[in-house]
């Protein structure tokens, strides 16, 4: 039987859809301080008790401060701050290392971060930066799986896997995010849990896009299926484990986020359907879509690597290169016959 642990003091950096989801979630059961860069936003949000611009219709709950300093953020977890405390990075993979490095030199416990990608300019994932970063001296957990944020944030059931290769944060993570209506399984496959977060997220603009061309569930069915598969073998490649894609972090995300209009990426594809510019796309979502960027960093991590991603050689074509959505699916279908498990 799972022991909840009594109220921690828990600090997340990132005041956008996720971080005050997970934010609210957490509060209900410990002592959160949510910290945005934005100081204006965040006093709009302590008088709202509410973040009206990136989860509006979310009340905060009484254990869940808010706060634009970046000192209190960090002191609210730093060493005295109780017996478990948590810092939780919660900002898009772009703002990962300049968190990261604002963090460096100061006391903290551990970091967990919740982003999915792959840095842009390196191609690294979220853990090597992180390592590059902070060293191998902090405990480091990567915490992902399928979960749109406004389903977190009123309460709905969810299932999520933290990921790190330092067991006694993983215990830390599940007695303190487990409970309530989530679960929280572990594993210490750091790469195959950032692989599946991040290139699900491309295939999810794949998906959008061949629903918005009207292509049938078949066609949809068949992405998500041949996705999972270019998933894999990247993340092979890169050293994750094959099983670690067939769970939370893989298949589970992949289906949330291809099939789940909720999802900021598949949202994208169906915008991209309809022909609209990406800058017009990306201006009107209002929110990051991790699957832009992250097509092009895998599409040219994938090619150094030798690893056939077609699904993402094509949307990286919609993308940057101007091909139209039906290019896309034309480029796909044209491609020679091959083994399904080769
Ligand atoms: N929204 C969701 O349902 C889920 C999102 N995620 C992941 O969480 C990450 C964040 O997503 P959202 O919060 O939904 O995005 P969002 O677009 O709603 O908000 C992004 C937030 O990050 C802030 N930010 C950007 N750069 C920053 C930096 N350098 N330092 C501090 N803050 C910075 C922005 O000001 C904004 O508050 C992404 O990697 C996303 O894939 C993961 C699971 C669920
Ligand atoms: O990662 C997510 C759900 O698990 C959120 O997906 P989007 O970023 O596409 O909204």
């Amino acid at each position: 039987m799972h022991e909840p642990k009594p109220p921690q003091k828990i600090t997340v950096l990132g005041a956008g859809a996720w971080g005050t989801a997970v934010a609210i979630a957490l509060a209900a059961r410990h002592d959160v301080l949510l910290w945005g860069r934005n100081p204006a936003q965040m006093t709009q949000a302590a008088s709202a008790r509410e973040n009206t611009e990136y989860l509006p219709g979310f009340p905060f709950p009484d254990g869940l401060d808010v706060t634009a300093d970046f000192d209190a953020a960090v002191a609210h977890v730093a060493h005295g701050a109780g017996e478990a405390p948590l810092l939780i990075a919660a900002c898009p993979v772009a703002g990962l290392r300049p968190l990261l490095q604002q963090l460096k030199g100061r006391a903290i416990p551990n970091i967990v971060w919740l982003c999915k990608g792959f840095e842009y300019e390196t191609g690294l994932l979220p853990h090597q930066v992180v390592r590059a970063v902070l060293g191998d001296a902090v405990p480091a957990a990567a915490l992902s799986g399928p979960s749109f944020a406004q389903e977190v944030a009123r309460g709905l059931p969810c299932a999520l896997t933290v990921a790190s290769t330092d067991k006694a944060l993983r215990e830390r993570v599940v007695a303190l995010v487990h409970g309530g209506n989530m679960r929280v399984y572990s594993c210490d496959d750091m790469v195959g849990v950032e692989v599946g977060g991040a290139v699900k997220n491309i295939l999810a603009i794949a998906t959008g896009t061949a629903d918005g061309l009207g292509l049938g569930l078949n066609a949809r069915a068949a992405l998500i299926t041949r996705g999972l598969a270019e998933i894999t073998r990247l993340g092979t490649a890169l050293g994750g484990h094959a099983a670690t894609f067939m769970g939370l972090t893989g298949m589970g995300d992949l289906i949330l986020t291809c099939t789940g209009d909720l999802s900021r990426n598949r949202r994208v594809g169906l915008a991209l359907a309809q022909g609209k510019p990406l800058d017009t796309i990306v201006r009107e979502l209002g929110h990051v879509a991790e699957g832009v960027p992250c097509a092009k960093a895998v599409r040219e991590l994938a090619a150094r690597l030798g690893v056939d991603m077609p699904i993402t050689n094509a949307v990286a074509g919609v993308l940057f290169d101007g091909d139209s959505a039906s290019d896309m699916v034309a480029r796909l279908l044209a491609r020679d016959p091959r083994d399904e498990l080769a």
